[in-house]
């Protein structure tokens, strides 16, 4: 019931993306969604990008699957799902009249979902980005959050933190950072109130991108009818026994950490699969953080705050899981044990699973060198050289050496 005793109308949550995260948030995010009737509705739909999986001898489309047997038999196998995480082949039907849209794919995908489904969302809709990279296009960087923001004409958030998706879907404890700066338009209600602004169209709205650049393009308010959509509805959503969510208002800080630290993770394990160990690779997470700050001093400056890389799990903690557990790591250990580029490795052993280091280190090297900047950066420009097998690990040490 709303303060005034009326009954509210229920926000709708839609996942776009079900590979291995997108799976585990699908169905943690179903569980809270049954636990919470006054405040979601029960189902979650999960966009799925339908492909053909073979289930008992036979083919079978993978959405069928996880409708029927409750398993993501391709990207979270053997992890029982909600019966209220419905998947759903269509896109535009997926995100239709949902207030809530959580993005959980591999950033190379975004810019063709987002042509796709503008248009066909809630003018108020509000977005919560669970992807780790980032998006260079003519020479311009940009936050995952703040081009789906951008791209969609509405606010989006982030989550990143230090989280395995399969020890998560597992329901073993850890911690995640939720960073969503509740839009001026939409605090009336936010606080709880139950108070509406009185407009349900347009109205200007003095957000900020991640720079703290005033956007001009207004954002429609979400209207008074649905429980206030601020950090209170976001805990609610994500936050379970085994998942605690710490919320901040920094997206730029947590997005940022979130992206560059898989390249540091992919140094991390070239040094491990090179023969060297913990110390080294102490030493390449240190030199890491270092050229994340460096990288937010220098393009973020307005916005990110320091302490989020340092005292948030989506900072240091997502920096040491990665480059100790996660694929990033995992993956480019094994290319240089086995002798064979990473891209190789990520073709025969992922299983369609994507190593998003891969990308962003192309990305964030070629925004780098546009500027003229790269050898601020020897960490990331070595990552990017190692991808084009033109650098000797044995370099290393002589790398680390020059940028003192
Ligand atoms: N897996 C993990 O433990 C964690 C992953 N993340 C981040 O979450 C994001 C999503 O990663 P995952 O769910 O792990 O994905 P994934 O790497 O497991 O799966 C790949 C996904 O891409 C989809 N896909 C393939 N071709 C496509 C296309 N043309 N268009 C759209 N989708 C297509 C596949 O259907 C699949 O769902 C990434 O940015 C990743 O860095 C963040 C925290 C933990
Ligand atoms: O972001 C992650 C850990 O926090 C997962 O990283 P990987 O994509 O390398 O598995």
């Amino acid at each position: 019931m709303g303060a005034n005793g009326t009954q509210k109308t229920l926000h709708k949550v839609t996942i776009v993306g079900s590979g291995n995260w997108g799976t585990t948030v699908g169905k943690l995010m179903a569980e809270s969604t049954a636990e919470h009737p006054d405040v979601f509705e029960k189902d979650v739909q999960m966009w799925v990008y339908e492909e053909t999986v073979e289930v008992d001898g036979q083919p079978q489309k993978l959405t069928d699957v996880i409708n029927t047997k409750h398993e993501n038999v391709k990207y979270l196998p053997e992890i029982k799902l909600p019966d209220n995480l419905i998947a759903n082949p269509s896109l535009v039907d997926a995100v239709k009249n949902s207030t809530i849209l959580v993005f959980n794919l591999p950033h190379e995908f975004i810019g063709n979902i987002c042509k796709q489904i503008k248009g066909h969302i809630l003018p108020y809709a509000r977005g919560i980005s669970c992807i780790k990279g980032v998006t260079v296009t003519d020479d311009k960087i940009e936050l995952l959050s703040e081009y789906i923001g951008e791209n969609l004409s509405i606010y989006c958030g982030a989550l990143s933190g230090a989280n395995i998706a399969s020890e998560i879907a597992n329901e073993m404890w850890c911690e995640t950072t939720i960073a969503y700066n509740t839009p001026p338009c939409d605090k009336h209600t936010a606080n709880g109130n139950g108070v509406s602004n009185g407009a349900n169209g347009y109205v200007v709205d003095e957000h900020r991108d991640s720079r703290g650049q005033i956007i001009k393009t207004p954002l429609t308010p979400v209207p008074s009818e649905y429980p206030a959509l601020g950090h209170d509805v976001l805990r609610k959503l994500f936050e379970r026994p085994y998942f605690t969510v710490s919320m901040v208002s920094d997206v730029a800080g947590v997005s940022l950490g979130g992206a560059l630290k898989n390249i540091v993770a992919l140094a991390c394990g070239f040094v491990e699969g090179h023969g060297w160990n913990m110390t080294a690779k102490t030493a390449v997470m240190r030199r890491g953080m270092q050229e994340i700050i460096q990288f937010a001093r220098d393009f973020y400056p307005e916005t990110v705050q320091e302490k989020t890389l340092w005292e948030e799990s989506a900072g240091w903690g997502d920096m040491i899981v990665s480059c100790t557990s996660a694929r990033n790591w995992r993956y480019s250990k094994m290319a240089v044990e086995r002798g064979v580029s990473i891209q190789e490795i990520e073709r025969t052993e992922l299983n369609g699973q994507k190593l998003q280091g891969i990308s962003t280190s192309r990305e964030v090297s070629s925004f780098l060198r546009a500027r003229g900047v790269e050898d601020k950066y020897p960490l990331f420009k070595l990552v990017d050289g190692i991808l084009d097998q033109n650098v000797n690990l044995e370099d290393i040490p002589r790398l680390f050496r020059k940028s003192q």
